[in-house]
This record gives structure tokens, sequence and C-alpha cells, in this order.
């Protein structure tokens, strides 16, 4: 599975889930896959087919989504069609009829109405997997309800031995339930994985449709264009998306216009010239929603509130889907909130109707929020969420302001109180601005002591304030249809009973924009909170020179993409180019084994782009080769800036001395200059926080240390499987007494983040059996090899360069027990004396002499988990360093080898 990763999609690693759904997939049971946009789904149906060689076939709801799709993997080398286009379906039918396409998308509606005499053909040259992507479409109680999707399940009886996979973004309990009954499953493995997407920056401003904020706008988008980065404007009207397009047009910025009363035809064009980054804005209503596969978009903009959170969740989440940093502002007025009866139009029962006004609701109030936004994301859909504050959003970036508003708050429950809480909040708000409408006349509100009492503020400061009462539980506010009212609560009235008409308690609320008389954008603040400030900056840790490079390979991305008739994504994605700007790979090797590069990519641009990469180097007057390690890499950039404000300051302390400053745990738990010194599985769990608040961890060296070997860590993996993850301790009760709770811990974070036990140390338990003799013969037991790495005989090792490579491992304080050593070396090694790498290797004395690239190969084979470079030159002790890395090298540019977490392993 590693290999099929690298090879076809140029990824190291797997992302959290992917792993453990695709083995699922290929042991024929159904799953449902609930992640979060952008958090890799698609991986999980488009490796089955390149394993078991059979096809996958995938239902989408858009052609456009399948069209980038298959673009993309066209791109990947994997044979691919969709089966949509008039044009090409009869031929796209028999071909996939003879079993050619390792990936066949389809509409539900297609799907539907393939003869099943198709479905026999297929399922006789084989089909791996039915997956059902957007399944949300399936449930009525979804935001986006599709009929067709709902007749799906009768592929279900035709297709009885293929296991079906539902994927979406977002499903609520109810939703989920209904996936699984619609499409049959039977006892399927349910995903239900983070919904936090901790790269994007979420904001919400007020603003008016004035002029100025228009021109405000441009000027900002102007700075993506400039950055050469993607945005998408939604927008909630068409009237709205024409006005900004023309804009645009007007201050000499191209960009695409996407609604529902273009042509087909248009539409597509500007679909397609958005992915192909002809111009890097998009204007769209919400037509041009699910329907896009596009990774790097840096911003995307609500040019009014959206009708629910799904759907916010939902565009917003087509930002920064290749996980690099990318922001989300929202803009309201007051006027989205009257919008109530024209969503629940599109609803078919009353239970739609209420769920339609319940996700309009609670987008409302996420406008109006003054605590964390990603927070309330996550509660919404269902996500614990440990942190009251993300650091990643505007209430959590900026403070806000508080003020003492008990007089007026008073005034309004008294108000509300007064109208007996039958009305919305417009009409206490109209009473207390003294109107002599019609309807204050009838009622006689007139008469009320409050009436005309709060002239002095604007009917939105009223209703902004109300809004904070509502969000401080002060009010409550409940609906019937789409009728709303808003009452006083219990604790609205413990306040007022506590208030005298000279007196009222101190009641300190947030102040919102609206309520200093300001939509935001004429707020001088804004300057710190506003748009500016937070495009991403993609040459941040760049020399000059880096940052030109980086912009030169764009270009040259940009001429490949558009001679191969694709997008620029899709040769690879925009994290890969900074890593090659940044390592300036000079080698088939070093490219090729760069995160993100695949060998279809090698085969077809790899020469071509090193030849650019060179010459422009040259150019610029900078030096190829240089080390990734060297600089900080593109995750940091991404996830540690907001995170590392979230850590506490102890915390990531510990984290930076043993990441960057390379101490050992011990060191630090002892560290000198503290005031008193603390557990070592303090700092472990330290370290463990830090990794999982997105820095950087060498797993290698981190399992190493705490003596975590594979075997050890596949040991838990196993009795987590069997007790569950919540309580240690019953996982520690099962495991052998040995196993430690740092180690359990340690095993726990990897698989929570992804990080496959490959990550720890290299353990000769995984040698095949008959390489038996090969582990006597080099003194190597898998004894040894375990009793080396208990945990408190490594606690004495330090670490040089930071890999668990034991040949580098260096002796600084004596090593009472020689079996630490005797894995590597016969003899101990002399502690004052730090003998030469080539000299330790020596005394191990070789196997099979000099190596080739046929002998590397087939002694690689013995190995499922791969070998490190010293290890290899211990085998063909025959062969220098130099000439050792010369083989390599050629093999991983051929992509017959890989390397990942500096072993080496066969494709
Ligand atoms: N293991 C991985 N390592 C690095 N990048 C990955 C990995 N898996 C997927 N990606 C990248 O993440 C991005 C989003 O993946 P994908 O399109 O599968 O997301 P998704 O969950 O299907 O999102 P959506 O719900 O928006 O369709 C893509 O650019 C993809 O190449």
């Amino acid at each position: 599975m590693d290999s099929i990763l690298k090879q076809y999609f140029g990824f190291s690693t797997f992302r959290p889930y992917q792993k453990e759904i695709v083995e699922k997939i290929l042991d024929g049971r159904d799953c449902l896959v609930v992640m979060a946009t952008g958090s890799g789904k698609s991986l999980c149906y488009q490796m089955p087919p390149l394993i078991t060689k059979k096809t996958a076939v995938v239902i989408s709801p858009l052609i456009s989504l399948m069209q980038d799709q298959v673009m993309a993997l066209k791109e990947r080398g994997i044979k691919t069609e969709h089966l949509s286009s008039a044009r090409n379906a009869s031929s796209a039918q028999s071909i996939a009829e003879s079993g050619q396409y390792d990936i066949l998308y389809m509409t539900p509606e297609k799907a539907l109405l393939l003869p099943s005499s198709f479905w026999s053909r297929m399922l006789k040259t084989g089909i791996c997997l039915l997956a059902v992507d957007e399944a949300h479409c399936i449930s009525e109680w979804g935001h986006n309800f599709r009929v067709e999707y709902k007749k799906l399940d009768k592929l279900r009886d035709i297709l009885l031995d293929v296991p079906f996979v539902g994927l979406t973004a977002t499903a609520t309990e109810t939703v989920r339930l209904d996936i699984i009954s619609s499409l049959k499953m039977r006892d399927p493995h349910v995903t239900v994985g983070s919904f936090d997407r901790k790269n994007l920056f979420y904001g919400v401003k007020s603003f008016n449709h004035s002029l100025s904020f228009v021109d405000e706008l441009v000027g900002e988008l102007s700075k993506y264009v400039e950055s050469a980065c993607s945005s998408i404007v939604y927008c909630t009207t068409v009237k709205d998306a024409e006005h900004i397009f023309e804009s645009l047009l007007k201050a000499g910025i191209s960009a695409g216009i996407y609604h529902g009363q273009m042509s087909n035809s248009a539409r597509e064009e500007s679909h397609r010239s958005f992915i192909r980054d002809e111009y890097y804005v998009m204007i769209a209503t919400v037509a041009f929603g699910m329907g896009i596969d596009k990774p790097d978009i840096r911003y995307v903009m609500h040019y009014g509130c959206p009708k629910s959170l799904e759907s916010y969740y939902q565009e917003s989440g087509r930002c920064g889907r290749d996980g690099v940093a990318s922001v989300c502002w929202l803009y309201y007025t007051r006027s989205d909130f009257a919008k109530a009866d024209f969503y629940c139009r599109e609803a078919n029962s009353a239970g739609q109707r209420k769920a339609i006004m319940e996700s309009f609701l609670a987008a409302q109030r996420y406008c109006f929020l003054t605590t964390c936004r990603r927070k309330f994301l996550l509660d919404y859909f269902g996500q614990k969420c440990t942190s009251d504050k993300c650091g990643n959003c505007d209430n959590c970036t900026s403070s806000k302001k508080e003020s003492d508003v008990s007089r007026e708050a008073f005034l309004l429950m008294a108000c509300i109180q007064s109208c007996r809480g039958q009305w919305g909040v417009n009409m206490p708000v109209d009473i207390l601005r003294g109107s002599q409408s019609k309807k204050i006349l009838d009622a006689q509100f007139d008469k009320l002591p409050f009436h005309g009492l709060g002239k002095e503020m604007t009917a939105n400061w009223w209703k902004s304030l109300a809004d904070q009462l509502i969000a401080n539980g002060y009010l409550v506010e409940k609906y019937a249809d789409v009728y709303r009212s808003v009452s006083v609560s219990p604790k609205g009235f413990q306040f007022l009973s506590s208030c005298k008409p000279d007196y009222q308690p101190p009641l300190y609320l947030p102040v919102t924009s609206e309520m200093m008389g300001n939509d935001e954008n004429n707020n001088p603040n804004n300057e710190a909170r506003g748009f500016g400030g937070l495009i991403p900056a993609g040459y941040e840790g760049m020399s000059q020179a880096e940052a030109e490079l980086h912009k030169l390979l764009l270009e040259e991305r940009m001429k490949l993409a558009r001679a191969s008739g694709t997008a620029p994504y899709a040769i690879f994605g925009d994290a890969t180019l900074r890593r090659i700007a940044l390592t300036r790979p000079s080698t088939r090797a070093r490219l090729a084994n760069i995160d993100g590069v695949n060998q279809h990519f090698m085969k077809i641009h790899g020469d071509h782009f090193l030849q650019k990469i060179q010459q422009l180097s040259q150019e610029l007057n900078i030096a190829l080769d240089r080390l990734p390690n060297s600089q900080p890499p593109i995750a940091r950039q991404v996830i540690n800036v907001p995170k590392a404000k979230n850590l506490p300051p102890a915390k990531f302390e510990a984290w930076r001395m043993w990441q960057e400053d390379g101490l050992s745990i011990e060191k630090i738990a002892n560290f000198p200059g503290r005031s008193a010194p603390i557990k070592e599985q303090t700092v472990t769990e330290y370290i463990l926080e830090a990794a999982r608040e997105g820095c950087v961890i060498d797993w290698l060296r981190f399992s190493l240390e705490i003596g975590l070997t594979q075997e050890v860590y596949k040991n838990i993996q196993d009795i987590v499987t069997k007790v569950g993850k919540e309580k240690l301790k019953p996982i520690k009760n099962e495991l052998p007494e040995e196993v430690t709770y740092s180690q359990i811990k340690a095993c726990l974070t990897m698989q929570e983040l992804g990080v496959s036990e490959i990550a720890t140390p290299f353990n000769y338990q995984h040698v095949r059996k008959e390489d038996e003799n090969l582990k006597e013969t080099s003194g190597m037991s898998g004894e040894t090899n375990l009793s080396c790495q208990k945990e408190e005989q490594l606690q004495n090792l330090e670490f040089v360069n930071g890999v668990g490579d034991c040949s580098r491992l260096r002796n600084e304080d004596a090593v009472p027990d020689s079996s630490i050593q005797s894995r590597c070396i016969e003899e101990p090694v002399d502690s004052s004396n730090d003998l030469p790498v080539a000299t330790k290797r020596q005394k191990i004395g070789g196997v099979l002499g000099e190596a080739t690239e046929s002998s590397i190969l087939s002694w690689l084979e013995k190995f499922d988990h791969g070998v490190s470079l010293s290890d290899l030159l211990v085998h063909f002790n025959g062969s220098t360093e130099s000439s050792m890395i010369d083989l390599l090298s050629s093999l991983e540019g051929e992509f017959l080898i890989f390397k990942k977490n500096d072993l080496y392993m066969l494709m």
C-alpha cells in the first residue's frame, strides 16, 4: 500500500483513517466514511482498484466534479473515465466492460439507466467496490437531497458481493443512518473523522452593499491574484454575483463567473478556465458548490450569509483542500436573515422545513458569534472540542472589547417581556426607537413606558444587543414554521428582578461592530483584523532568490499543464512545488523522493523539470540539493503558526528542546534551567501533545527513545482494536508488563495522526523466515534486538542526526548493558573514542559483498518495512557508501524503490 501510494499519488504517508478504510474495503466490508472536506476521502476508493486490479465504480453527483477527478487521475497514470458525456459514452462503456479502467465514474442517473447486462459483464471482469461520493445526497435530512441517490439501493441487488462505500463530509447521525439503510449496507465499518479543517482561518464581518465596500473587496482580491492564489466569492444572488464580477473586470482583474442562469456550456467554460488557473478569481452562486475539486483555493469569501451552516461548511471547505494555510471570510448583512421563508420553500414536508429552518438559524448564530468559530462549527457537527480557543479564527485572534450594557439590556428585556414574548426582535426594537407604525399603534405599544427610550441607538445596534443577549442565554429565540419570536429566559428574569428603574447591576457583553455604529468595513480596527495580513504567505521562509525560483517554477508548471491540457494542480500541488523550490533536487532520485511527486510525472516530465530546476537555480545563483531539513517543513508553516499559540509555553518548550535542539527526554526532564526536575513521562506527554497540536516530530527517534518497537506498536494496536482506546488502563492490563504507558500513549497519538508503525524502529522480527540464517551470520538475533530497545537502556543513549540508525548511535554516558551495542557492534564502543561509522561497520562482517541493482532489489524484497542505508552497507560490505547511494538513487529515480522515514522499500 505504501508503494502504491507513492507510485501513483506521490505521497509518503497516509492521512488519518485512509489506510484502515482501504484495508476494510479490501476485506470486502461496506464502509461509511464521514470525513471533513479535503481530508482525503477520495483516496480511500482510489487505492483498492490499484491493489486488486479490479475496477472501482464511483457514483458522483456532478459531471464537472467527475471531469476534474478524471483529469487529475490521468495525470497520475490511473486509467479512468466517466460515463456521462454523450461523446464518449458508448466506447467508454465497452472499455469499462472489458475491465480496462481502474476507476469508472458515473452519475446516479446513469448508473440506474445502465442495463443489467453491463453490470454482469463488469462483475465478470471484476468490480472491487462501488463508491457513492457525496453520500449525504441520499438523505432527505441532508442539505442536498437528490432523488436518484435514493434509488441506488437497486444496485445493491445486482452487485451482491461488492463492498459499498458511502463518502461524505457532512452527515449528522440521522443522515448517517439514512445512508446506511438506503444503500442497504451490511454491518458497515463506519468512520467519522474530525470535522476540523485546521489549515483554515475563519472570520465573519457585517457589511453594507455600498460601493466603497465593493472597491475594498476588489482591492483585496487583487492581492490574491498577484500572489497567484485562487479565490472564490460565493454570492447569495445572481445579481450580486454579476455586480462583483463587473466591478472586478472594470478594475482590470480577469475573473470567472458561475451561476444557474448561465448556459451549461458557459458554466463549463468558466469552471474549466478557473481550475486551469486561466484566472484566479471565481464569482459564483452556490451552483458552484460540490462540483469543484480544485485543491489549491486559498480564499473563500461569502458575500452574504449562506442558507445553512452545512452549506457554509461545504462551500468554505472548498478552500485549502491541499492542507496549505487558507482563509475563509463570511460577510453578512441583516437582510440575509429575512430569507428563511424563501429557503423553506424547497421543503417537501414539515420535517424538512424544520430541518432547513434549524440549519438556517445555526448559520445566523455563527455570524453573531463572539466566541471561537471553529469550536462552534465543531460542536454543531457533534464533535467535542477540548479547547475554547482555536487561535485561528477572528474571534480568537483579536480581543473583543466588552462594555457594560446593563441599562440597555434592562430596557430591551423589559420591553420584550411587555410584548409577552409573542414577537420577533423587530417589534421591541421599534418600540424602543419610538416608532409610530400602524402595527405599534394598533397594539397600543406606544403607551408602554419604554416607547422611544432607545431612540439614540440605531435599529441594528439594538438587534445586535439582542443577538448578544440570545448568545449569552438572557433571551431565547423560538420559531414556529418560519416565524420567530423572542422571549426572556429564566436567566434574563433573574437579571430583570435584580434591576430597579434607576439601578441595574453591571452586565458586560462583547461590543460588536454594529454596536460601535459601524459596519466592519468602515471600522478603523479593520486594518488589524480585516482581510489584510491573512494572505497565505507562500514565500514564507524563502530567500528572495528562492521566492523568485518558486515563481518561475509556478510558470513552468503552468506551461506543462497547458501543453498537456490539464490543470497545474494535477501536475503536482502547491506544497510539492514549494518543497522543490526549497530543496532544488539535482537527480531523478531526489526529485522522485519529494512528497507529491509520482511516477507518472517522473516518466513524462521528470527530466525536463530537473533541467529547469538546474538552469533556473544557476541563473539565480542558488545551490542545488539543499537538505530538506534545513528548512522548516511545509506542515509546520501551515499548522504550527496558529497551533503553537495553542500550546502552553512549557509544553512548547519541551517539544522545541527535543525536536529542534535534539536533547533527550531525560535531559529535558532534568534540565538545569528548571527550578525542579520534571518526570520523563511528563516530558513524553508534552511532546505527544505538541504532535497533536501539529508540531513536527521525528517519530523514529521518538519511538527509539521510548522503546516503542514495531512489535510493541502492533501489540498495542491489536489490544486497542479489542478493548477500545477510551481508557488506558484496560489497554495496559492486556499488554505484557514491560509495555509502558508512554508507549501506549505514543502509539495512540501516532494512530490518531495517521503515522504508521513504519515510523517505529526497524525490528528484525519482521524479517521473513527464510532469512533466519542471515540473522545468525550477522549476529543480529531478534532477541538481542528487542532487549536493546528496552526503554531503560535507551534512556542512556543520545542520538546523532535524529535518526534511529544503530550505526550512528553514540554513547556519551557509560552504557551499562553491552547488549545494547550487540545489536550493531560486536564489541563495546569506547565512549571517549567515538569511532567513525565505517570502522564500526567493518566489525560487523558483511554478507554479500558488493551490491548491484538486482541484488539490492532481491534483498529488499525480504523486508516488509524497509531497510536503512546503514543496514544495506552492513549487508553489502563490499560497497562503498557513495556507490551504494548511487545505486539506490538510480533505483529510486526509476520508481523501483522508494524511501520513507529514511528506510528503503521496494515499490
Ligand atoms: N495521504 C495523503 N497525503 C497528502 N495529500 C493527500 C493525501 N491524501 C489525499 N491528499 C490530498 O488532499 C487533497 C484532498 O483530497 P480529496 O479530494 O480526496 O478530499 P475529500 O475528502 O474527498 O474532499 P471533498 O469532501 O472536498 O471532496 C487532494 O489534493 C489530495 O491529493
